[in-house]
């Protein structure tokens, strides 16, 4: 087998996107519900978020009212549903969930805003792939809690406007510069959750470790935690993947001996990039010698969807100092030749020479020309 096709391969010759892809099993999602924090006390990291949201919840409380819709925003895998099923517990009100791409219709939306109770907490996850006409509904629901049903069709038609409960909003998405204006607008409180800190997710991986019943030694935590790409569902995930190799292969113990071999096997490298990672990676250095190439370009040579790409792999890329978005395209910096162990060509385009974009815009959707129309690019 290639290098390559090792890349593409999982540890039994199937494609692994099993520790960074944000549907897992059914076992593994149940787990992952039986490890999220109930309480905002034990949410852990996110320090400003956990602060702003408090003032916003207390304050609400306080004076009685429901509080202003909260968006949350950043990447896969950060605790946005957490915090969503935990501002509904503090504030004692119940929890009505759906998602973007299921309300495919206005009708699909007026059918769950006209069934709230008052005060419940409607998430809203992937609220940026809702259906248009929904949106503008939306629009009237937050802020007049009211919504127009249309019936009948043309001149003859008529809208009936309903009232709807008093609720909050919570919308969820990994792309809040997909949102139109007036639907950011909106929300009275916007959280941009960012990656977490090592220390955070060790010690979100001690607590998770005391609630599967194992002990997790503090040094395979901190193995786990540096390459858990900043991500608490990829460190729980690889928690579990840990303790399989160390109660099959291993003496059951969870030690830093465990985690490293257990993370070799599966493809988890020194600074947690996994497959797709070194797959986006490796073709943006060999087949586009550095770049800048555009996204969707990218996206094909991995054979991935460019949402894919531009949501699962390139916000940590970035953090990590790996890959620049640029005005022309995707760059590769110094840094990512000499993570894959390649020597660039002296005419490498390197990220330091392009105008980088402030952090806040990757991940979020913040638009930029993705240099797709460029000239050239193969
Ligand atoms: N701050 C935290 N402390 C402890 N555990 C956390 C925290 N944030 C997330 N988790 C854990 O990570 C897992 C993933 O979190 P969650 O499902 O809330 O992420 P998400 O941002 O909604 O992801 P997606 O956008 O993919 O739906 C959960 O099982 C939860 O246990």
């Amino acid at each position: 087998m290639s290098t390559d096709d090792a890349l593409d391969a999982g540890p039994y010759g199937a494609p692994d996107r099993e520790l960074v892809a944000a549907a897992a099993d059914a076992d593994d999602r149940a787990v992952e519900g039986a490890l999220r924090p109930k309480r905002l006390d034990d949410f852990i990291g996110q320090p400003r978020v956990r602060e702003q949201l408090s003032l916003v919840l207390h304050g609400a409380l306080r004076r009685g009212r429901a509080p202003d819709h909260v968006l949350l925003s950043g990447p896969p895998g950060l605790g946005k549903t957490t915090l969503a099923m935990i501002i509904s517990a503090e504030l004692g009100a119940p929890l009505r969930i759906t998602s973007g791409p299921a309300i495919e219709r206005a009708g699909d939306l007026a059918a769950v805003l006209s069934t709230l109770s008052e005060g419940e907490v409607l998430f809203l996850d992937e609220i940026h792939r809702m259906a248009r006409p929904a949106e503008e509904m939306l629009y009237v629901a937050m802020e007049d809690f009211r919504v127009d049903v249309v019936v009948g069709k043309g001149p003859g038609a008529t809208a009936i406007p309903l009232d709807v409960a008093p609720f909050t909003l919570v919308g969820a998405t990994t792309r809040a510069g997909m949102l139109p204006a007036p639907l950011r607008d909106r929300f009275g409180f916007v959280a941009h959750m960012d990656f977490y800190e090592p220390a955070d997710l060790e010690r979100i991986l001690h607590r998770s470790a005391g609630l599967l019943g194992v002990v997790l030694e503090p040094d395979a935590g901190q193995e786990i935690a540096r390459r858990s790409r900043g991500t608490p569902r990829i460190a729980n995930r690889l928690l579990r993947r840990v303790r399989d190799y160390a109660e099959v292969r291993a003496d059951g113990r969870l030690d830093r001996a465990t985690a490293r071999a257990a993370l070799r096997l599966y493809e988890v490298d020194d600074e947690g990039l996994d497959r797709l990672d070194r797959a986006v990676l490796g073709a943006l250095l060999k087949r586009f010698g550095g770049g800048p190439v555009g996204l969707s370009t990218l996206a094909v040579a991995v054979g991935e969807e460019s949402e894919t790409v531009e949501v699962m792999a390139e916000p940590f890329l970035v953090r990590a100092g790996l890959l620049a978005r640029t005005p022309r395209g995707r760059v590769a910096t110094p840094a990512a030749w000499s993570h894959l162990g390649l020597t660039p060509p002296p005419d490498a385009a390197f990220a330091g020479a392009a105008t980088l974009f402030d952090e806040a815009d990757i991940g979020q959707g913040g638009r930029l020309d993705d240099g797709d129309d460029e000239p050239g690019t193969p």
